[in-house]
């Protein structure tokens, strides 16, 4: 028997950097979207722990323990189980690929065999926002979820180009720590370009520093922001993937054509968003 369970991208449509903690650890505001291309884990039963780890992004990603999807399911217990990985996310791209991965694992893993999803592991700031896989306020340091207003459709272009940009010392490049938060209450946005409207006057705080340590997100930046019927172009997490909003699918295909055909090293992805609370949807 095996079960199996999506990963999918986590993207930050909007992230201020509001505080610092006595630990080091950012206080962070951000509205948190997840966009229905990722990777995928399958768990069968097995006599010990083990991961593979195949497919297009595979290179370079560990496969030992120092793997958070192994992490993810020694920690959560239960019976071992041989678990494959199929990585299409670029590892290191602001999109938690591990976190969203170690989450996937925990489903799969509860699926498998109706083991309990555990509600805390220390295993890096993003793993809570990716258990539930929906759209979410992130705020402490990543721990504390809040409920958004209903998402109009998106359509997004995601690209990673080719630098992989460590979280660390993203953060430890701000020039400062006190930045506003978002506004305290969200609006209902009626649809993409509203949506977009209200980001373009939120930020994304690490895009600085990301930029000053991997020049290639401004270029990034740059070329997403002038395809046709990019209605905002910003950047995830601490980077280097960056993202484009559109207001239709065709749209948004035909930026990713462009930006494909212009930089063959890129990795460019079109996408929509997961439908929140769908376990379905998960499973991709
Ligand atoms: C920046 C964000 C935004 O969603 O995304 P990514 O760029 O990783 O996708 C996350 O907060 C990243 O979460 P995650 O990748 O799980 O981070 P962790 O492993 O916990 O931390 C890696 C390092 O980033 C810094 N860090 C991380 C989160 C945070 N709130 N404050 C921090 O200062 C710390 O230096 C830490 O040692
Ligand atoms: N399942 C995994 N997929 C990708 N990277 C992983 C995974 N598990 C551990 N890592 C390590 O975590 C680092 C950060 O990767 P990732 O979580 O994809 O980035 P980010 O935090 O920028 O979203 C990688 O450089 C890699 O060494």
């Amino acid at each position: 028997m095996k079960a199996a369970a999506s990963a999918p991208a986590k993207v930050n449509l909007a992230l201020h950097v509001t505080g610092r903690r006595d630990d080091g650890y950012h206080l962070l505001d951000s509205l948190v979207v997840f966009a229905d291309v990722g990777d995928r884990v399958t768990v069968e039963p097995a006599p010990d722990w083990g991961l593979t780890v195949t497919g297009p992004r595979s290179a370079g990603v560990p496969t030992g323990d120092d793997n958070l999807v192994l992490r993810a399911a020694r920690l959560a217990g239960g019976a071992p189980a041989r678990i494959t990985l199929d990585k299409h996310l670029p590892a290191a791209g602001g999109i938690g690929g591990g976190s969203s991965d170690a989450a996937a694992t925990l489903r799969a893993l509860a699926a498998l065999d109706g083991r309990a999803l555990p509600d805390v592991l220390p295993l890096g700031a993003d793993l809570p926002v990716c258990l539930p896989a929906a759209p979410a306020r992130m705020s402490g340091i990543g721990e504390v979820l809040s409920p958004v207003p209903p998402l109009p459709p998106l359509h997004l272009v995601l690209v990673t180009p080719d630098v992989a940009v460590p979280t660390g010392p993203v953060f430890a490049g701000l020039a400062r720590r006190d930045n506003a938060p978002l506004p305290r209450d969200f609006p209902a946005w009626r649809d993409a370009a509203e949506m977009a409207q209200w980001l373009a006057v939120q930020r994304n705080d690490l895009e600085d520093p990301a930029r000053a340590t991997a020049p290639a997100i401004g270029v990034a930046l740059a070329r997403i922001a002038a395809t046709e019927g990019c209605l905002l172009a910003r950047m995830s997490g601490s980077g280097g993937t960056c993202f484009g909003i559109f207001d239709s699918r065709p749209a948004a295909d035909a930026a990713a054509a462009s930006l494909r055909a212009a930089h063959g090293q890129w990795w460019v992805a079109a996408a929509g968003l997961i439908p929140p609370e769908s376990a379905a949807a998960r499973r991709l």
